[in-house]
């Protein structure tokens, strides 16, 4: 901790300390009789000073204070607030002489010159002049040092030593923080912020980067434990900013809480507080039902779902277990007679500015709710939370169910399709007839919020009209670069497709950031794909933030070639070796190219028929083809094989422009002719030929036998013959199309459909 303060603090900052690992409870143990002496402080503080290093004058006065402490307790003159007190004095002479010792000039301060509390409550506000006067001393007289204050303890209005309860140090942090108007108050603590659920249940929910001040307190109100309701008290009237950081990840950016923080009017987070018991007191007027919830407040207690039946005069809330014992006696000694209904009730709730306003959020939580047996369905007062009460053992399911509800899956799922030519044409095409069938069978609807082309973008937050993209982009909005991101940022965090079905590098680029703003990507575009380091990095955000990356169209097409392997793997099988046919374009061309018609003829029919890539260079020279391979090493493990990969034309037909290509018909069509030639002459056929075994990856044009498996393909296909222990004297072939408008655009119909699947 001392590194982080000597990193992050200047002179004149605050830093508030609670007392060191079990203190409090040793001291609370020590009064109770619970141990019978100080004996376990005193070693603890010298494991302490030999492994941080702080003064032996520091030990001997604990040691002194510890004895003290034994012989005040031993003769009954003692306040449990003067003993527990000395653990965050401990705390404090600890931090400000190691920050000293560290070159970091720093002063141990009892915050009872600083915080005193205007009522005899635990209720908030403390003394502002009290603190401006004491802090003002401090100041001038210790301009250069940085003050470690003591936590959970304050002067109270007859100022004797109190002590501010549960969570009392970041109650003082807070507080302090708002009577010297800080501009940033940090709570260092265990976890690295806010997270939209209970990671203890949920394995890698989600950082909520960011709350707004009425989120904050419907949060704590609720019993969250890093934000304790006190702790929020001080912040109704602070202007500052609140980061909840971790001191093991201080680096990590946390969860910040501030009034300047727009609202999203989404749920924020789901809190979970397990282990409740229902009370009832009958035959109560409502006065004396506040009063008894007043009186359960004062004692620090806190108390869910508190409701007051007028009709039937009974007061019902629900509070921890261990509290029972102290409410009922509490409510006895008013005269009322309480009763325990329920034990082991879970409160849930969502929390989200504003989020009762919203009728979806409302029936979304009531639909998860209908196959559980609930107890009973709350609204609190405020309208920024929504809760449940349900059994304990069926809590944590109930939970699950709608974390996934409302933070993975969005009811109406918005698409981004990015490239709007051969394929993504289609693709709308076919969600545009095909979008209420598929809606019915996922139980969530799609939409289309924005198409881009290279030039332009056109967008509609409800959705877009899909049959009339064309005349939409037309007058669509500018994207020469890239401007559709800056209208997508509003989506970030939130679900969202991106399906890529460009061919453009400066997109892959972008999946990353797709990624880390939680959207799924879907892409037929294989640069990213098939850069392995990229790849994995994408994959790993992606996978921190449960969202899924699609890309079957890749390799074959539509051709389930990636489902297989996966699920070979899967199912425990060993590939050891695919090869084939992966270039549909350069398929259907050796197919059809016998000599009638010139070679870039067919190209171009090749490309008018899709295909080909955007540019057909990328198809001749392999590099297609290569892009191919390397997804599905990846996908086999042998991405690290060595390659060794061979152009389907030569280097020098490939140089200059596009354009100067395409003047280059002559000798592109001599150089094919003659491979035909020699194809001929060995009575053969030419195909271009991919192979992934663990030791290489190759890639070779070559003349084959008419007998060779690769000899009978219909124009166009690809084939992939897949040799494993399970297949190993008959290979598993799978072949068909690898490449057209209607085949590709299907498969990424199938990618949609099984990450709206979850698969
Ligand atoms: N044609 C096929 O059979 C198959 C194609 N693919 C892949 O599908 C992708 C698309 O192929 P086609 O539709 O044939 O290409 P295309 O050239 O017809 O369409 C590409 C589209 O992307 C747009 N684009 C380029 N940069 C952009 C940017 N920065 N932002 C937004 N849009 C941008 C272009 O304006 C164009 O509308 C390629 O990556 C290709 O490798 C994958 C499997 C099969
Ligand atoms: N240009 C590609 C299209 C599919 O990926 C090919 O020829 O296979």
């Amino acid at each position: 901790m001392s590194e982080i303060v000597k990193s992050q603090a200047s002179p004149g900052d605050v830093v508030v300390v609670s007392a060191n690992g079990n203190v409090t409870n040793w001291l609370l143990a020590l009064i109770e009789g619970g141990i019978p002496s100080g004996s376990i402080l005193l070693e603890y503080f010298t494991g302490l000073q030999a492994s941080v290093g702080f003064s032996q004058e520091i030990l001997k006065q604990i040691q002194l204070d510890v004895k003290a402490i034994e012989t005040l307790i031993e003769q009954s003159h003692y306040s449990q607030s003067d003993v527990l007190a000395y653990g965050e004095a401990w705390s404090s002479l600890i931090l400000s002489n190691v920050l000293s010792l560290k070159g970091c000039k720093a002063q141990a301060i009892d915050s009872c010159r600083c915080l005193k509390l205007n009522t005899d409550t635990y209720q908030y506000p403390f003394d502002q002049s009290f603190a401006d006067k004491a802090l003002g001393q401090l100041y001038s007289s210790e301009p250069d040092s940085v003050f470690v204050v003591t936590g959970y303890i304050a002067l109270d209005q007859e100022l004797n030593k109190t002590t501010l309860g549960r969570n009392g140090s970041d109650f003082s942090a807070t507080a302090l923080g708002n009577l010297i108007n800080a501009p940033s108050i940090t709570i260092w603590t265990d976890v690295s912020g806010i997270y939209t659920a209970d990671p203890k249940i949920i394995s890698k929910p989600l950082l909520v980067e960011s709350l707004t001040l009425c989120e904050a307190q419907a949060l704590s109100e609720l019993g969250a434990n890093v934000l304790h309701e006190k702790t929020v008290l001080p912040l109704l009237s602070y202007k500052g900013s609140v980061h909840i950081k971790s001191f093991d990840k201080p680096n990590e950016p946390g969860t910040v809480v501030s009034q300047e923080i727009t609202p999203t009017n989404r749920v924020k987070t789901i809190t979970f507080k397990s282990k409740l018991n229902k009370v009832c007191v009958h035959s109560i007027d409502e006065l004396q039902a506040r009063r008894i919830q007043k009186k359960i407040a004062e004692k620090s207690i806190a108390s869910y779902v508190n409701g007051y039946d007028i009709t039937q005069h009974k007061l019902t809330f629900y509070i921890e277990k261990s509290d029972v014992f102290s409410v009922t006696s509490t409510i006895k000694a008013m005269q009322h007679y309480p009763s325990v209904l329920l034990s082991n009730m879970t409160l849930i709730s969502l929390v989200g500015q504003n989020i009762r306003q919203d009728k979806r959020i409302i029936e979304r939580f009531i639909r998860r709710l209908s196959s559980f047996d609930t107890q009973e369905i709350h609204y609190p007062n405020n309208s920024h939370s929504l809760s449940v009460v349900i059994d304990d053992e069926h809590a944590e399911g109930l939970l699950r169910d709608l974390h996934t509800s409302f933070f993975y899956q969005e009811p109406t799922v918005p698409i981004v399709v990015l490239g709007y030519g051969n394929i993504g044409k289609k693709v709308i095409e076919l969600v545009d007839k095909g979008a209420e069938r598929l809606g019915q069978s996922l139980n969530r609807s799609i939409q289309i919020l924005a198409v881009a082309n290279s030039k332009r973008f056109v967008c509609e937050s409800n959705g877009l009209a899909l049959d009339n993209i064309d005349g939409l982009l037309s007058n669509g909005n500018d994207n020469t670069d890239d401007q559709i991101f800056s209208w997508l940022e509003r989506y970030a965090g939130r679900e969202l497709i991106i399906v890529d079905v460009t061919a453009s590098k400066s997109i892959s680029d972008r999946y990353k950031g797709f990624a880390e703003n939680k959207w799924h990507i879907i892409s037929a575009n294989k640069i990213a794909a098939s850069d392995k380091d990229y790849a994995r990095q994408v994959e790993s955000v992606l996978e921190d933030n449960r969202r899924i990356w699609k890309k079957n169209t890749t390799a074959g097409a539509g051709l389930p070639i990636q489902a297989s392997i996966k699920n070979l793997h899967e199912a425990g099988d060993q590939i050891e070796e695919v090869s084939g046919i992966f270039s549909g374009s350069l398929s259907w061309l050796f197919s059809e190219f016998d000599g009638t018609k010139s070679f870039t003829n067919l190209l171009e029919v090749a490309q008018d028929n899709a295909y080909t890539e955007p540019d057909p260079r990328e198809d001749l020279s392999g590099n297609d083809v290569i892009r191919k391979i390397r997804i599905l090493a990846q996908q086999l493990g042998f991405e690290d094989a060595p390659e060794d990969f061979e152009a389907a034309i030569s280097d020098e037909l490939l140089e200059g422009e596009l354009v100067e290509f395409w003047q280059k018909s002559e000798a592109i069509n001599t150089y094919y002719q003659g491979l035909l030639d020699q194809a001929k002459a060995k009575d053969g056929l030419l195909r271009y030929i991919a192979t992934l075994t663990p030791q290489k990856l190759s890639l070779k044009l070559e003349f084959i036998d008419k007998s060779h498996p690769f000899a009978s393909l219909n124009p166009c296909d690809n084939v992939f013959q897949v040799i494993s222990a399970w297949y190993k004297d008959n290979p598993l072939i799978i072949q068909g199309p690898g490449a057209g408008r209607e085949v590709t655009a299907g498969g990424v119909l199938n990618d949609l459909c099984d990450l709206l699947r979850g698969h």
